[in-house]
């Protein structure tokens, strides 16, 4: 190992020079004159330099950190460097490189050869400059490295050469590397260390790795030093290749996005403007055509109306979320719109507590006069309906104790019991409207329900705790047949309340998404119906009737929108109502819901159980005949562009529209009536007006009374007309009494006939299995008692086996329509009878009752619209079950009862007696009295 004294260049961190790389870097003025002594000094010419690296010292709290892995002196500085010939000293002066001034000078070194210091290095800043001389060794000079090693070598220098040729841009450079990568293919083993230098110096490596390779002395671990820093530097430009194709395809995306979008407002500006200053067309643009101006103004109100959004609440918080997704989103894509129609919907649901308007409706509930008011609109929308208007009141009286109460708990005034007193007062005040009879229990102010009629009134409880605020009564629920005012005292309920009013048809509703909303993963998804009438009623207080809840379909594989419906009725739940499309609470607690329906069989038990019933049950005759006066027909002339004073309708013209027209048991039908024939003599007005000349040539009269006589020419042929006629009193026939699915009542004729047979009995009319067992029963009832009734010669005789063999044959026509049920049970019995007896039951007598074997008629439900329906069909004798007594006494309006005879009975033989006349049957005595005796 040769050793000689070399001047000492340290070389601060990062510089390093490597043997046979150049190097040049700016030098001190001092340093430079230092150089220049040792340039006169030496003989040889250029003079050679010890250059030592010197890391910059490593702050091991540092999670960067690099441990340093070469061998060090005592004091921590290296004692490994290369020995550099100094090529070139100069001063720039151009003014490309102008030098700094405390460095003016160029140093260029050429790297020669590793070597070592045998004592270590003094890094005092005052020697910084002073080139001071130390004895280096040079190491032994290198053995021939293994094969292995030269290969692995080879591989790692040959796969960076190619990813650099392949990374650099100008084609010279790609030439440069493949060149070398000649060279290291053809490189003997001898000469693999030095290309290990010269390769390693040209390449962009760590400072730690390049320190450690010129430390290692030893040529074989100098190859693979080399080789794990090629193998390094090669994944690490694989990798930031990759990424960086990445984010070049996805700026190039937008980019292109975004000119492509450019240019295209620039072609339809120009467009617009070609179009404008086109000769012969009209200057000034529609306000279609700027587009952009009118989509920035709608981002700016859609961050206007975040930010109004309730500070700290979760609407706000996912508000200011999707605004800052839609800032990043380039505009015009689809999620951009799927994110804005978001938060368009978002900002615009009357969150309850951003809602400043909710006084309004708080102002008519502290109204004293509230309750008046209400009723007083109540009566302005409709007539009659007494005991209905009557419920009402109570329950608007308990919403505003609700109301009240829980204003004073927001007040957090410190007893509720000073508001007694006030509470009762108007508990006192709706008693007075609401009748004697009714069911208002005076509880606290926070507690107190609405009661059914005949539920048991409970004892005066002390005042409770305050609930949690927005907890209510019962949800209203008005059953009753189509067209008698459910929805609109849905809408005079909230013009009392002063509220706004949305109506949701559920009528058909199978998925529960059409409530709840899809979520927004869902293509063209949307809020619910809910949402969507929270946003457009535009307040958190809306009154919303569920129009037809027996008509929501139930669990499938769409959901269960039932269920749904029932966390939007649930007091307990709906606080915290959850639309899957909005994915944020929405508090319901301040709507107040109405629900209406045609029938009570097809709703769901748990729904049923929230709602407070309300039946409507239809009106009759009298009635429509003050509700056609009073509201239908001046609602029909103002729509059609008359007026009151110009055209009426004589009382037997409403009458017969009433009667032979229209046979429901609401309005509905009338109003159209009523509307047919005022738009016919709007049009004869018109023509009256426009002086149209007549079939007879002379002007067109005008008469503004429309009579009873003109209705056939107005109207058509009655619908109704003559059905009493075809009602025949005929054997085997008699009239039964119905209630729709609709809630509507009415008559069924039950229609028998005896046919050659076995003695069997055939039902058809789309019976279901109760109506007919109903049916069987009935037979096996008038087959035991054949002999009684004077059918049969003798007891034990089959009436349908002798004196013929027969079986019977019972219809219920409208075959299409589906009927079940167990009342029709004497109405059977009696068809039967007259079948085998020959007698006939007069055919103004209709009945209903269920039977059982043992001949007792026991009740059936719907009495109060089976008899309006029977009356509205011309009916004036009606056979009841004798428990359906108080029905009759309590639901039938006293008039349809003067009209009507009513027959209740407890047994078949009095059904019998009252359906066929007293001593019609040839009962034989002493049978009837055996049986009353058994
Ligand atoms: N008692 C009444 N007084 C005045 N108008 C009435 C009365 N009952 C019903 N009407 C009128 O009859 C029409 C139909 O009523 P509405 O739409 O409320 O019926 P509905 O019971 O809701 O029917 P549906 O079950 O088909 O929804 C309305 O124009 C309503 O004003």
């Amino acid at each position: 190992m040769s050793s000689s004294r070399l001047p000492v260049l340290p070389l601060h961190h990062p510089l390093i020079l490597l043997p046979t790389a150049r190097l040049t870097i700016p030098i001190s003025r001092a340093l430079a004159d230092n150089l220049l002594a040792i340039l006169d000094d030496s003989d040889a010419g250029q003079p050679v330099l010890a250059t030592i690296p010197i890391p910059a010292p490593v702050d091991v709290n540092s999670p960067h950190a690099v441990s340093l892995e070469v061998p060090t002196a005592a004091n921590g500085l290296p004692i490994h460097g290369t020995a550099a010939r100094v090529v070139r000293l100069v001063r720039p002066r151009t003014l490309a490189s102008p030098g700094s001034p405390r460095q003016p000078y160029l140093l260029s070194l050429h790297g020669l050869a590793r070597i070592r210091l045998t004592q270590p290095l003094e890094l005092d800043p005052a020697t910084f400059d002073s080139l001071p001389e130390h004895t280096v060794t040079y190491p032994a000079v290198d053995l021939t490295p293994s094969r292995e090693t030269v290969e692995a070598f080879k591989d790692a220098a040959l796969r960076l050469l190619d990813r650099l040729a392949k990374d650099s841009v100008p084609t010279q450079r790609k030439d440069d590397w493949l060149k070398v990568a000649s060279m290291v293919e053809d490189i003997s083993d001898q000469r693999a260390a030095w290309m290990a230098d010269v390769l390693v110096a040209a390449i962009t490596g760590q400072y730690a790795d390049k320190l450690a390779f010129l430390a290692a002395t030893d040529v074989e671990d100098r190859l693979r030093r080399a080789t794990e820093l090629f193998i390094k530097q090669t994944s690490i430009s694989e990798v930031s290749k990759k990424i960086a194709s990445a984010v070049d395809e996805s700026l190039s995306r937008q980019q292109k996005e975004y000119f492509l979008r450019q240019q295209l407002a620039a072609i339809q500006r120009e467009l617009h403007s070609l179009h404008n200053t086109a000769p012969g067309l009209p200057g000034g643009g529609s306000e279609l055509d700027d587009d952009e101006q009118a989509d920035a103004d709608d981002l700016a109100d859609l961050r206007k109306s975040i930010e109004a959004l309730d500070a700290g609440s979760e609407e706000r918080k996912v508000g200011v979320r999707e605004w800052r997704r839609l800032k990043r989103i380039p505009q015009g894509s689809v999620e951009n719109g799927v994110i804005r129609s978001y938060l368009e919907w978002l900002t615009s649901i009357p969150w309850p507590s951003a809602s400043s308007s909710q006084a309004t409706g708080q102002d008519a509930i502290k109204d004293p006069g509230f309750l008046a008011k209400a009723r007083a609109q109540l009566d302005s929308d409709h007539y009659g309906l007494d005991q209905i208007k009557r419920r009402l009141i109570e329950y608007l009286a308990v919403v505003r104790l609700r109301a009240m109460a829980d204003a004073a708990s927001a007040a957090q005034t410190p007893s509720s019991l000073n508001d007694r007193p006030q509470q009762q007062n108007l508990i006192k005040a709706s008693q007075e409207w609401s009748g004697a009879n009714h069911a208002l229990v005076p509880l606290s102010a926070e507690n107190a329900v609405l009661r059914p009629s005949s539920a048991p009134l409970e004892p005066t409880k002390a005042p409770s705790p305050p609930k949690k605020k927005g907890v209510k009564g019962p949800i209203l629920l008005f059953v009753g047949p189509p067209g008698t005012g459910k929805t609109s005292l849905g809408q005079s309920i909230a013009k009392a309340l002063d509220r706004p009013f949305q109506r949701i048809s559920l009528g058909g509703v199978r998925d529960e998404a059409e409530i709840r909303g899809h979520r927004r993963t869902y293509v063209a998804s949307g809020p619910g119906m809910i949402v969507q009438a929270l946003r457009k009623a535009g307040r958190a207080d809306p009154v919303i009737l569920l129009d037809e809840i027996d008509k929501v379909g139930h669990s499938n594989f769409h959901g269960d929108p039932a269920a749904a419906l029932l966390e939007v009725l649930d007091p307990e739940q709906n606080h915290s109502f959850n639309d899957h499309y909005i994915n944020v609470p929405i508090d319901l607690s301040q709507v107040l819901f109405i629900c209406t329906s045609n029938t009570l069989e097809t709703i769901s038990a748990p729904l049923l159980d929230r709602c407070e019933v309300v039946e409507l049950s239809g009106y009759t005759y009298d009635e429509k005949m003050h509700i056609a006066r009073r509201f239908l027909l001046p609602k029909q002339i103002q729509v059609n562009g008359l007026s009151e004073s110009q055209l009426t309708l004589t009382d037997d013209a409403l009458l017969h529209i009433a009667t032979l027209y229209t046979r429901e048991a609401g309005v509905r039908s009338l109003e159209r009536a009523i509307g047919a024939v005022v738009r016919f003599k709007a049009v004869e007005w018109a023509e009256h007006l426009d002086g149209v000349v007549g079939e007879e040539n002379d002007q067109k009269e005008w008469r503004g009374i429309v009579e009873e006589h003109e209705l056939e020419k107005i109207l058509g042929v009655p619908r109704w007309d003559g059905e009493e006629r075809e009602r025949e009193e005929k054997r085997g026939v008699v009239y039964g009494l119905v209630v729709t699915g609709m809630g509507e009542g009415g008559i069924l004729p039950v229609e028998s006939t005896a046919v050659p047979g076995i003695g069997r009995l055939k039902l058809t009319g789309s019976l279901g299995d109760v109506i007919k067992e109903s049916g069987e029963i009935a037979l096996s009832w008038v087959k035991t008692h054949a002999f009684d009734l004077g059918i049969t010669a003798g007891r034990g005789i089959d009436p349908l086996k002798v004196p013929d063999s027969i079986d019977i044959h019972l219809h219920l026509p409208a075959g299409a329509q589906k009927k079940d049920g167990p009342s029709a049970g004497i109405a059977m019995t009696c068809a039967f009878v007259s079948l085998l007896s020959g007698a006939t039951v007069p055919k103004d007598i209709a009945m209903t009752g269920e039977i059982t074997l043992r001949g007792r008629v026991t009740p059936v439900g719907g009495i109060r619209m089976k008899v309006l329906g029977a009356h509205r069909a011309q009916i004036r004798k009606v056979i009841l079950p004798w428990a359906n007594r108080k029905d009759v006494e309590h639901d039938v309006a006293p008039e349809i009862r003067r009209e009507m005879q009513f027959f209740f009975v407890r047994t078949i033989d009095e059904a019998l007696e009252a359906a066929f006349g007293q001593g019609t049957l040839g009962w034989r005595r002493e049978a009837v009295l055996l049986e009353s005796r058994l």
